[in-house]
């Protein structure tokens, strides 16, 4: 099966998804501290449910070898989950639809570059988290509290991702 190819990131095709945090989707930009910095507002809203509360995280992910084989999916119904690279290296992106069980054909791949993150919106399919090229550490904001916060699917056919 031909692999299904990733396409450039960017917030208005992940608009289904969650949010793209980067400086250039800015509805709102400003100067602050006397003009030293300019303030990228509102970029991703945090959503650690109503019994949770935000946490701060890093991961330090191995890279992933291409094409990447996709056979599972998970999703965080009580809550979002944010990933920022802090190591100068683009990431892939694997989504679906909220819904009870993804259809294969609705997978989207996405290649984040290194200056862009991803904030998935409480119960949205995700395949964890897909470094390439090299060990990378990402800043990860996302829900802890009651209740478990992690269903896993497998899907009914595998899917091979590679890069556009
Ligand atoms: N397990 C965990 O915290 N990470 C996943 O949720 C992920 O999306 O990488
Ligand atoms: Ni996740």
């Amino acid at each position: 099966m031909k692999p299904l190819r990733a396409t450039a990131l960017d917030a208005a095709a992940f608009a289904p998804f969650g949010e793209v945090i980067e400086a250039g989707a800015a509805t709102r930009q400003f100067p602050i501290n006397q003009g030293s910095t300019v303030r990228y507002h509102d970029l991703a809203r945090i959503d650690p449910g109503e019994d949770g509360h935000a946490i701060v995280s890093i991961f330090r992910a191995q890279p992933r070898a291409l094409p990447f084989e996709v056979s599972m999916l998970e999703r965080h119904p009580r809550g979002s989950q944010a990933f920022m690279p802090l190591s100068g290296r683009p990431y892939l992106v694997v989504v679906a639809p909220p819904g009870e069980r993804p259809a294969t054909e609705n997978l989207r791949v996405f290649l984040a570059r290194a200056d862009q993150g991803v904030n998935y919106a409480a119960g949205v399919w995700h395949h964890p988290l897909l470094a390439l090229q090299a060990e990378s550490d990402f800043l990860v904001i996302d829900r802890a509290g009651p209740g478990a916060n992690c269903d896993e699917i497998t899907l009914d056919e595998a899917v091979y991702i590679d890069l556009g």
